[in-house]
């Protein structure tokens, strides 16, 4: 059996540029990942089968479509095998902006090409995340990097692993592409040689969906020694990134008061 760790994805920065012809949004973001997310456990097997568990299993598993399962059939077309047992172990809201599903995949995508001897650098590897999804590929590669285009062009760059972070979700699903469609339209600019000083632009229309963001953000702010809050993806949820584990160690009391989901963690 192979186990493969799926861990969330922050947008630490996120720059939406212009809306394009097919739909999609051209990006400059930095994503970055952290030690925490879901794991993916997968055998070869006589019949294929999916079995979700973990505290967000429910959530999932009366969905027919998991990206699990599409991941795993993209590969087999590709490049042939047989089937799997997958299991997946959910510990990531559900369309949270910190790219469950696409962890997921990619995690899905790294055990297979694992189990046949494929090159994790593969492009044909590369291309069936690419068409799962625009956070997939950045899955795949699972390292601190600068995504352009619709976030599929990236670019590696060093990282701070190590760092001190607090994810805050207050338990609201939005969906990525009605965020997307309530963005203004208006090009504030491009990320810069420092995106921490960026922006998420997607934090105004994700507000108007799920007003509670605002809320998630104003909190994570007044902590001591948060050095950066943001929303990450399109929401809802949000981080805070703190200089110290002690300062990050007080927020996270303040914000279990809340009830809100949240989690201490670390950057990769
Ligand atoms: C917002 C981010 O999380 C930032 O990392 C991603 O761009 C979203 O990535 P994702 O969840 O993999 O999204 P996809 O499944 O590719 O797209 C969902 C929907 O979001 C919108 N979408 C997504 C990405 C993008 N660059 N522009 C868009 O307009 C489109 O309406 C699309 O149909
Ligand atoms: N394995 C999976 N985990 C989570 N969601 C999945 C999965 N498979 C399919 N989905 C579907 O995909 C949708 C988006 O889920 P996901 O958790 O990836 O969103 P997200 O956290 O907003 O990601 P992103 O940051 O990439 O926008 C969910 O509403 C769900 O219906």
């Amino acid at each position: 059996m192979i186990v493969e760790e799926a861990p969330a994805k922050l947008n630490l920065a996120l720059h939406v540029r212009a809306r394009r012809a097919d739909g999609y949004h051209e990006l400059e973001t930095l994503f970055a990942f952290v030690d925490f997310g879901d794991t993916v456990r997968v055998a070869p097997a006589a019949q294929a089968s999916l079995i979700i568990t973990g505290p967000f299993g429910a959530a999932l598993s009366d969905e027919g479509d998991n990206l699990v399962t599409r991941a795993a059939t993209r590969f087999r077309e590709r490049f042939g095998g047989g089937e799997y047992a997958i299991e997946l172990e959910k510990h990531l809201p559900v369309a949270s902006g910190i790219g469950g599903g696409s962890a997921d995949a990619a995690a899905t995508l790294r055990a297979l090409a694992r189990l046949h001897g494929i090159a994790l650098d593969d492009p044909a590897l590369f291309g069936i995340a690419d068409a799962l999804g625009s956070d997939v590929p950045v899955c795949l590669l699972g390292r601190t990097a600068i995504g352009r285009g619709r976030g599929e062009q990236l670019e590696p760059v060093p990282g701070r692993p190590g760092t001190p972070a607090l994810l805050v979700n207050p338990g609201v699903a939005v969906s990525t592409a009605e965020v997307f469609r309530r963005w203004d339209g208006v090009d504030r600019g491009e990320l810069g040689s420092n995106p921490l000083e960026g922006r998420n632009d997607l934090e105004a229309p994700a507000i108007t969906v799920a007003p509670v963001i605002a809320e998630v953000l104003h909190i994570l702010s007044e902590q001591c020694g948060a050095m950066l809050s943001r929303m990450s993806g399109s929401g809802a949820t949000c981080f805070a990134l703190f200089d110290t584990e002690v300062e990050r160690g007080a927020a996270h009391i303040a914000l279990r008061r809340t009830g809100w989901w949240s989690v201490a963690t670390t950057l990769r």
